[in-house]
């Protein structure tokens, strides 16, 4: 934890997050138009949040070399969870508390690789829709023939606290046994908002059901919970419709999602076990400002992010505002010649039919379509067809056939 932990409030700030709280409690449901207090503004946009499904390669290549089934879905799950740190609890962290990203814009890109002894992993993230805002990505390293992709937008209310449910899903795909994982999305709340320490925790549970016939539940609970502890993971893979069956559970994991947590085989032998603080991560490699095409996040949001440094909210506003605008004429422009928005690297799917496959094993997911903008896959026609400054992705996706 960073010595800055539960000192996110400066005392000069007490005033403003006052009436933040007192705003908040009369909250739509829509987090972008939520006005926050200068000290709490990240100048990270949610396009840059894909990123935290793959920080460290090493796990999400590792069930492609599996030749045991059961192992290989123990393996997805075992990433999974390593994951949910990077995702909910990286920022307070780093930053002292949670903050509230950026908003992306439609068509806002944040575009990256990771190079590390698994080779190269690529991320492709984008934000596919405004109105709700819809973040879509993909991830893929061919070198193990693994690949990720997702979507998701939030549903924000307002009872105590702020509660987030995720709408959408991830897909990973292992090539060498043309095996899908469908992985649903956990919900969530705010705590530390009354004290100004945000930070986030995990609500009920997910799934990850796997097309070889294994599922992996994960229940989460906190601090007011039966266990009683922060953070906290319980977990059971088992296979396809055995969830309530104890004696058919294959694997179980228990612990901290921000910590430690260990696998366990049916005769609750420890299989393996995970640390968080101990596990090092691959740095994302992202090109350099100056290179970027305008439309990558960094790029965009530069002046932006500078003023929120400064604590200079008149520029802050000021800035927001430009990119705003220009995205209103944009969008007027293209109502008046009768076309939409012509996303980058996703498409716009009919139905989605791995999930439809799949979705039995996770109860009360549905695709929910209307709350995302549509459903939305990686296009690998566009990817190829990319031009500078990505057609490097462009040479990489066509090599290899796509
Ligand atoms: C901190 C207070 C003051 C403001 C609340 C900010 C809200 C908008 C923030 C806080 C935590 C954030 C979530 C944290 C992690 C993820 C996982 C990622 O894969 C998709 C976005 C998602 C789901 C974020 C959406 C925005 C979010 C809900």
């Amino acid at each position: 934890m960073s010595s800055e932990e539960g000192a996110a409030l400066p005392a000069s700030s007490k005033g403003s997050w006052g009436s933040f709280l007192k705003s908040i409690a009369s909250f739509n449901g829509d987090l972008a138009s939520m006005t926050a207090p200068a000290f709490i503004l990240s100048t990270t946009s949610l396009t840059e949040f894909s990123a935290y499904w793959a920080e460290m390669p090493k796990l999400l290549v590792a069930p492609a070399a599996e030749k045991d089934p059961q192992k290989r879905a123990m393996l997805v799950l075992k990433w999974f969870l390593s994951t949910l740190k990077q995702q909910y609890a990286s920022r307070n962290e780093k930053l002292g508390s949670e903050k509230k990203p950026l908003n992306p814009f439609l068509g806002e890109l944040f575009i990256g690789k990771w190079e590390d002894q698994e080779g190269t992993t690529h991320l492709v993230s984008e934000q596919v829709s405004h109105h709700p805002p819809v973040t879509a990505y993909s991830i893929w390293n061919d070198k193990h023939g693994v690949r990720l992709q997702g979507y998701n937008a939030q549903k924000a209310s307002f009872s105590r606290t702020i509660h987030v449910r995720q709408v959408g899903h991830a897909i990973l795909h292992l090539d060498a046994w043309d095996e899908d994982y469908l992985i649903t999305l956990p919900s969530l709340h705010i705590e530390g908002l009354i004290t100004g320490s945000p930070y986030v925790e995990l609500n009920k549970s997910t799934y990850i059901v796997g097309s070889n016939g294994f599922t992996s539940k994960v229940e989460y609970s906190g601090k007011g919970w039966v266990s009683g502890t922060k953070n906290s993971i319980t977990a059971t893979m088992y296979p396809h419709g055995k969830e309530k069956s104890k004696h058919d559970v294959i694997y179980t994991a228990e612990g901290a999602w921000t910590n430690n947590f260990t696998i366990k085989n049916a005769k609750k032998e420890v299989v393996d076990t995970y640390n968080a603080k101990a596990e090092p991560k691959t740095p994302l490699q992202v090109a350099p400002i100056e290179a970027q095409d305008p439309l990558e996040t960094r790029r965009a949001w530069q002046k932006v992010a500078a003023a929120i440094l400064k604590g200079d909210m008149n520029t802050t506003s000021a800035e927001k505002t430009l990119i705003e605008n220009s995205q209103r004429e944009m969008r007027k422009k293209e109502a008046a010649e009768g076309r939409e928005w012509e996303r980058r690297f996703f498409s716009k799917a009919k139905g989605l039919p791995i999930f439809e496959k799949l979705k039995k094993e996770a109860p009360g997911e549905s695709l929910e379509a209307d709350q995302t903008n549509g459903v939305w896959v990686f296009d690998q026609a566009k990817a190829s067809a990319a031009k500078p400054p990505f057609s490097q992705l462009s040479k990489e996706l066509s090599k290899n056939g796509a």
